[in-house]
């Protein structure tokens, strides 16, 4: 317990401060390298190198038949898992599709900029997107809810899920249950940087994708990096990451319980309980061994990696303002604010890209179907990007429209303009020239 990171901010140096911000995806320079060869393998070689990481990497002795999950693995997978499972997964779709459909953009909006002159947006999906669902360090059923639903609301008509196979070369039977109720019917099983690969370029058995949304390990981001001049890689979600924010108004035992949340996710995931308050620090420390009693060995084994390494603990200030300081230079993937009076703080906070509020809303709640999108930016990406949405599943296509009473004053605008920057035909576009030709 007492090897667990604990970091009073105001005994540290501005390098030390710094190096609270790193996240284990901080540098991806080893795992660029491994995917690099994995890449072109898929691009060369196509099924015959996804069967061959399938066995090589997931142990899985899968044949180029057996890429694409049968309808029967689907109608199977309903036998396989237990009705509470399916009862969670219900809940939480209808949730999350709620949440989604509520963003969902107005096919088109058109303002009249001046007297006969329109501008506006319209939305169309994007036509094919795949989803990334991780299978390395647990199985992720609600992954599939948070990435399916959005893509359906947004009708997108091509979906493919890809996902690495088990052992036995089966797909992990609730997330192919979460996709059928969702609306998804097509489950690949590849993962790691050959998936990313193989809906990027396509293979025989694998329709290329102009998109890959979801989050995954080191190797899927690094995969993304490296493909993002082929396949559109969505916003940046690696290795889940938290910061649970506590007032003195709570007990630092609750902090500690919704620390290990995410810490538990692997040795890759970061998390940080922040609080000005020594009290709760030091209650959360004491609590933790407890909390660790009532874990599976592996799980204690990732969170204890986490919370005593570099990319976690308490984290101690000398201010609540402090506190927020931190939290906004540090921004979460996930933020807990635990108070009894959370909105006292929110605005205080603008950098996280979910905030969960109070003691009544943990991680877990807003991970497995609150409604929010629990896919969402790491390591700092919080601060341009947001949560995944109905948005990352259009595209946006501005539209105009001039009527003859409305064109000359533009045009005479458009002239001056084309002349100032030298360009002649856009000036005869806009000039007497088209007069000729109405
Ligand atoms: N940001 C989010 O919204 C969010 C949501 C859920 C999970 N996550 C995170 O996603 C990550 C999922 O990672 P994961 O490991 O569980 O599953 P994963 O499917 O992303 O990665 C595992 C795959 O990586 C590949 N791989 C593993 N070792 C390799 C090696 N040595 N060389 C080449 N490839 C290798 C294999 O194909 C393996 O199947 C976790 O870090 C979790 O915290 C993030
Ligand atoms: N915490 C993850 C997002 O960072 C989502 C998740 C799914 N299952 C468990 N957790
Ligand atoms: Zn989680």
């Amino acid at each position: 317990m007492s090897d667990v990171s604990f970091h009073e901010l105001s005994q540290l140096d501005a390098e030390a401060r710094a190096a609270l911000m790193r996240r284990s995806e901080t540098d991806l320079s080893s795992f660029i390298e491994k995917a690099k060869p994995i890449i072109e393998a898929v691009r060369t070689e196509g099924d015959a190198a996804l069967v061959r990481f399938a066995r090589e990497l997931e142990k899985a002795d899968l044949d180029e038949s057996r890429l694409k999950a049968t309808e029967a693995e689907f109608d199977a997978a309903f036998d396989l898992v237990e009705k509470d499972v399916i009862d969670a997964i219900r809940f939480g779709i209808d949730n999350i599709r709620r949440f989604h459909e509520v963003q969902k953009p107005e096919p088109m909006w058109l303002k009249e900029m001046r007297p006969g002159a329109y501008a506006g947006d319209r939305f169309t999906p994007i036509r094919s997107v795949a989803l990334y669902i991780p299978r390395g360090k647990g199985a992720f059923p609600s992954v599939t809810m948070m990435t399916a639903v959005p893509a359906v609301v947004a009708g997108v008509p091509d979906i493919a899920i890809v996902t690495p196979p088990a052992p036995d070369g089966s797909v992990d039977a609730a997330t192919l249950v979460a996709a059928r109720l969702a609306g998804v019917s097509t489950v690949y099983k590849v993962g790691g940087a050959q998936a990313v690969a193989a809906v990027a370029y396509g293979t025989q058995t694998i329709k290329p994708a102009l998109k890959i949304v979801g989050p995954g390990s080191p190797f899927v981001v690094a995969a993304k990096r490296l493909l993002s001049g082929i396949i559109d890689p969505g916003l940046p979600a690696g290795p889940s990451e938290a910061v649970i924010f506590a007032d003195d108004t709570v007990k630092g035992g609750l902090a500690a319980l919704d620390l290990l949340v995410e810490a538990e996710h692997g040795p890759d995931s970061s998390a940080y309980l922040v609080t000005h308050s020594r009290r709760v620090a030091e209650e959360a420390l004491a609590a933790l061994p407890d909390h660790w009693a009532r874990m599976t060995e592996q799980r204690v084994a990732f969170s204890k990696a986490v919370l005593t390494g570099r990319c976690g603990g308490i984290v101690l200030t000398s201010s609540i303002e402090e506190s927020y300081r931190f939290i906004n230079d540090y921004a979460p993937e996930h933020l807990e604010i635990l108070s009894t009076d959370p909105f006292a703080h929110l605005g205080h906070i603008t950098e996280a890209a979910e905030i969960l509020m109070g003691p009544y809303t943990p991680v877990s709640i807003g991970n497995f179907g609150l409604g929010p999108n629990a896919v969402l930016p790491t390591s700092r990406w919080a601060r341009t990007y947001g949560p995944l949405s109905v948005s990352d599943f259009v595209k946006r296509s501005s539209i105009g429209y001039v009527t003859a009473s409305a064109y000359p004053e533009f045009a005479k605008h458009a002239r001056t303009l084309a002349r100032y920057e030298g360009f002649s035909s856009h000036e005869h576009a806009v000039s007497d020239v088209r007069k000729d030709y109405l």
